[in-house]
């Protein structure tokens, strides 16, 4: 187990300036579930994060806290200095936060570009007097949401139709539209939860340019992702979770090395041939989809939807 010293705190600052997202102490228990146990991580500005462990570690739940999906039942989140703790998800959005979900969240009645528009609304300068008397300001402003709306579509690589509806795309292109979404929002922290889940071996190394290409616009990002190899190659920082917990955080290389990772994947009993798989697998293989799914350990799945306990809420709450 392996925790940040004062000192080791202090250089992150130093290399990272103040942390854009300070999470502390977070708790979040469902019933008697505890999903989120104590949880303290950091992501600095423009910096790349993934967050990992075991099924039902936390992750999720973490990622919705930060959101404001879930309302924590303790601890605080700290967006660039200012508390966004038990916030709606529409005002930390407003803020600079963006995210996907593990199962893309798309409106499927919706053309795959007005989709993305959507994205704009949220720094779009229109009244309602505007949207109703069709003012110039609001044509203007409609076509600058379609403007930016095809940018976001051309930087994440839509191979697809764009007037078509979104529910008609293959699934790596749906989940490059929820990118495109999530980027139009124009956010300073893009959390992104299992981005390449479902992804192809080629899909999966397109994704991986396009985040290293979010992260050169100056966006940081935060990662949940199942795929050692992913992210093994993207993180800047990687934290590990287990039973809602941070178990070890440190750079790719040291966190691999950490027997309590290979632990926490298997658990305790394992014998050492399973050791053995649990390190490969942890290792990632050194490329894009060469570790496959980790898995094992923890033995709870968890999801976004609502099974009762915690005080959960839905975006548009
Ligand atoms: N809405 C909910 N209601 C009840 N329990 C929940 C809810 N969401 C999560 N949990 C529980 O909280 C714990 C953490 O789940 P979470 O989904 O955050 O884990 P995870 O690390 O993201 O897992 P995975 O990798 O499988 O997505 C699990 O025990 C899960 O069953």
């Amino acid at each position: 187990m392996r925790r940040r010293s004062g000192s080791e705190e202090a250089s992150l600052r130093k290399e990272h300036g103040t942390s854009l997202l300070q999470v502390t102490e977070l708790r979040l228990s469902f019933g008697g579930v505890r999903a989120i146990d104590g949880l303290s991580f950091e992501v600095g500005a423009g910096e790349i994060v993934s967050v990992i462990g075991p099924n039902g570690a936390g992750k999720t739940s973490a990622f919705n806290c930060v959101t404001g999906f879930y309302k924590p039942t303790g601890g605080s989140v700290l967006l660039d200095g200012t508390p966004v703790t038990g916030r709606r998800p529409a005002a930390i959005a407003a803020l600079g936060v963006s995210r996907t979900f593990q199962n893309p969240r798309l409106f499927g009645e919706l053309s795959v570009l007005d989709n993305v528009r959507a994205g704009t609304h949220l720094w779009l300068r229109q009244s309602v007097f505007d949207a109703l008397l069709h003012t110039p300001r609001y044509r203007r402003s409609e076509q600058e949401a379609t403007d930016e709306a095809h940018r976001w579509l051309d930087f994440v690589g839509l191979r697809g139709e764009r007037a078509g509806l979104v529910r008609n795309l293959p699934y790596g292109e749906r989940r490059r539209v929820e990118i495109a979404r999530a980027l139009a929002r124009r956010p300073r922290l893009l959390l992104l939860d299992e981005p390449a889940a479902g992804l192809n071996h080629t899909e999966k190394g397109e994704l991986l340019d396009l985040i290293r290409r979010i992260r050169e616009l100056g966006t940081a990002i935060a990662l949940i992702e199942h795929d050692m190899g992913l992210v093994m190659e993207v993180s800047e920082r990687v934290v590990v979770l287990n039973f809602g917990r941070e178990i070890a955080v440190g750079g790719p290389a040291e966190v691999r090395r950490d027997p309590a990772v290979v632990e926490a994947y298997l658990g305790r009993d394992a014998d050492e041939e399973e050791l053995a798989a649990a390190r490969e697998e942890v290792r990632g293989g050194g490329e894009v989809g060469g570790g496959g799914e980790v898995g094992g350990g923890g033995s709870v799945r968890g999801g976004d939807e609502a099974r009762g306990g915690g005080k959960v809420r839905g975006e548009g709450d």
